[in-house]
């Protein structure tokens, strides 16, 4: 089996090969320095006539490798590492996989990212949710070597001149977190930074964003978590979090000074706690070309997984604006996905102008239903707050917890995006066998796995053979027994922010908008045959990743040139983006990838 995929691999790398030989690379170092220098290193795979000018001779063991031994090598200690590890408990199996893949990233990255695009289904996992999460609580002890940049408190006033401390002199992606709301761990102030570097290695791996551009940032502005303010490994300003006008003031610096060395940056926020996540996105989208992944990536995908689920249940699209959707989560992903899912309503009612207007929501958070009762309604929960009189459902008052809200509305959908491990327990999950839908969807989109609101096991076992299954994080198809699978779908923002990121900056848009989001929510959405959708697949496999994210990316281009938004990137202008057709911009989007290939390389001074 192993052997089969290889040569298929082998075959489509030569094809690759055949399609793009890679220039000469300018290298201005020499011997071990180049032999440290993860971008330049070959290891092994440095031909002779490279060794002879690069002052290589002598400085590696004589036998010269291929690439693709070198990769086979390294699969093979990873496979043996699986088997050797099998009785470990699972997060340690988990962060020993992450550990050898962080090594050969240290090496040799273009081995790292060829194993890790081939690889995608079994590699995210492990350097994005769930496995990330746990490097993260466990940075401290983990850590070897920096990656990426640190803004602190303490950098106050000197960010401008400590940006072009960077290396790189072009950067095109920028993911950046202050570590409040790492997953659905909360708050792991400077240990956050794993999530940025997770988020890019997927830009590089779905996108083909070069890693050379690629820039993880965390802001630390302290921590409240107490239990790493005391822990003596913590590498973190030991403070509590900066608040109010001191907190913007850093973000505001930071900006500033990225987007003043590179202007035709695309900034990702991740993983703010909900009052940052909103303002930072209200007080920067009309400035800079920015956008929330928790917030604006996460309700594409989820609005993409709900018009899925209209779809399984064998109906028309335009029956979105009747599904009953009980959301669990008032935070920064459950409005988002609220806003959008209303923004899709609204236009779906413009089409068909006779269409009864009814709230067909329901939010929860942990005091229970959202209502107009509810004292200090929260303002960006108050749109989806629930009133009294017609058209509300009697005995669902003000706090109602799940299990009732479940019983009395009957949904066709019930999304969690709350943190909370296991709150769709047997009562909630046996409620959804009510509900009124001929496909009932359970979407658990909380991450990593443990915060899963429930398993894909207990989903099936409970709510029935019927439902659309979808989690944040992988879990495995359930064998519900006769033959037949229960498909889990995986409902994660990683399906659009490489799109969303790739398409802004090809575009050369200098804002990412709410048209442009659309188009990558729609793009998804449409991706999935009609075949697929029956047996109850609403996203694509993993592994094809970088074909979705060239769909989702072109989409996007084609949304800022219609918006009249795209100015061009590099030596393809708005002109020529404008006369584009749809295959030509996809063509585009894909020859702008990046693929890790050994370039030869020439040594100048
Ligand atoms: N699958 C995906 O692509 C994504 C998943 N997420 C996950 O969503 C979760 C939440 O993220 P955010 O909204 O940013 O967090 P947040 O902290 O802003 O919001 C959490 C919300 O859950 C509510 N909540 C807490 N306990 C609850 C309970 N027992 N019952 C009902 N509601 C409860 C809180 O009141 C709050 O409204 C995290 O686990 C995160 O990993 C977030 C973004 C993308
Ligand atoms: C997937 C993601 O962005 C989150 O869980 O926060
Ligand atoms: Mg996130």
């Amino acid at each position: 089996m192993w052997n089969l995929a290889r040569a298929a691999l082998k075959v489509r790398n030569a094809r690759r090969f055949s399609m793009a030989m890679p220039g000469p690379c300018i290298v201005h170092k020499r011997g071990t320095d180049i032999l440290h220098d993860p971008w330049f290193n070959k290891d092994t795979a440095f031909p002779l006539t490279e060794r002879d000018r690069l002052g290589l001779r002598g400085l590696l063991p004589p036998r010269i490798l291929s690439f693709e031994h070198q990769y086979d090598r390294f699969m093979e200690s990873y496979h043996s590492l699986e088997h050797n590890t099998r009785s470990e408990p699972a997060n340690v199996v988990a962060l020993a996989k992450w550990r050898i893949l962080n090594r050969l990233h240290d090496r040799n990255e273009t081995l790292y990212y060829r194993v890790l695009i081939d690889n995608i289904k079994d590699f995210a996992p492990i350097i994005y949710t769930p496995t990330v999460g746990l490097v993260c609580q466990n940075y401290g002890g983990l850590f070897r070597r920096p990656r990426g940049m640190y803004f602190s408190a303490k950098d106050k006033g000197e960010m401008t001149s400590m940006i072009y401390n960077w290396p790189s002199p072009k950067v095109d992606m920028i993911v950046l977190t202050d570590g409040s709301r790492i997953l659905g761990l909360g708050d792991l102030g400077v240990q956050g930074i794993g999530i940025p570097i997770g988020k890019l290695d997927m830009y590089v791996a779905a996108a083909g964003i070069n890693p050379q551009r690629i820039l993880p940032v965390m802001l630390d502005v302290g921590t409240n978590n107490q239990r790493l303010l005391d822990d003596r490994l913590y590498l973190g300003l030991r403070q509590p979090r900066l608040e109010g006008e001191e907190y913007l003031s850093i973000v505001d610096e930071f900006m500033e000074a990225a987007f003043a060395r590179w202007p035709k940056a695309v900034v990702q926020f991740e993983d703010f706690q909900m009052k940052w996540a909103f303002e930072t996105l209200h007080r920067y989208r009309r400035k800079f070309c920015m956008f929330n992944d928790d917030v604006q990536g996460t309700a594409g995908v989820a609005l993409a997984g709900l018009l899925g689920t209209v779809r399984a249940q064998g109906r028309p699209l335009k029956d979105f604006v009747h599904q009953k959707i009980v959301v669990v989560g008032a935070g920064s992903a459950g409005i988002g996905v609220l806003h959008m899912a209303k923004q899709a309503i609204l236009r779906m009612r413009r089409d068909h102008k006779n269409m009864a207007i009814n709230n067909q929501f329901w939010l929860l958070d942990k005091d229970g239903l959202v209502t107009k009762e509810r004292r200090n309604l929260d303002s960006s929960a108050a749109p989806f707050a629930r009133g009294s009189g017609p058209g509300e459902i009697e005995g669902l008052s003000e706090g109602a917890s799940l299990v009732e809200v479940v019983k009395k509305v009957k949904p066709d959908v019930l999304l969690g995006l709350s943190g909370v491990g296991g709150i769709f327990n047997k009562q909630v999950l046996e409620a959804m066998r009510d509900s009124d839908s001929p496909r009932p969807a359970i979407f658990a989109m909380s991450n990593p796995t443990m915060n899963a609101e429930c398993t894909a096991d207990d989903a099936f076992k409970y709510a029935g053979d019927k439902i659309v299954f979808a989690s944040g994080s992988p879990f495995a198809d359930v064998d519900l027994g006769n033959g037949k699978v229960g498909h889990v779908n995986q409902a994660n923002n990683m399906y659009l922010f490489p799109g969303i990121g790739l398409g802004a900056l090809l575009s050369g848009a200098r804002l990412i908008t709410d048209g442009m989001l659309q188009a990558a929510a729609e793009c998804l959405a449409s991706y999935i045959t009609d075949e697929d959708i029956r047996k109850g697949i609403i996203f694509p496999s993993i592994s094809r990743i970088r074909h979705i994210t060239t769909e989702v990316g072109a989409a996007v281009v084609r949304a800022a040139v219609a918006e009249e938004l795209a100015e061009g990137h590099c030596d393809v202008g708005p002109r020529e983006l404008m006369d584009m057709s749809k295959e030509e911009t996809i063509d585009y989007v894909a020859r702008n990838m990046w693929y890790p290939i050994y370039s030869p390389l020439v040594h100048e001074k």
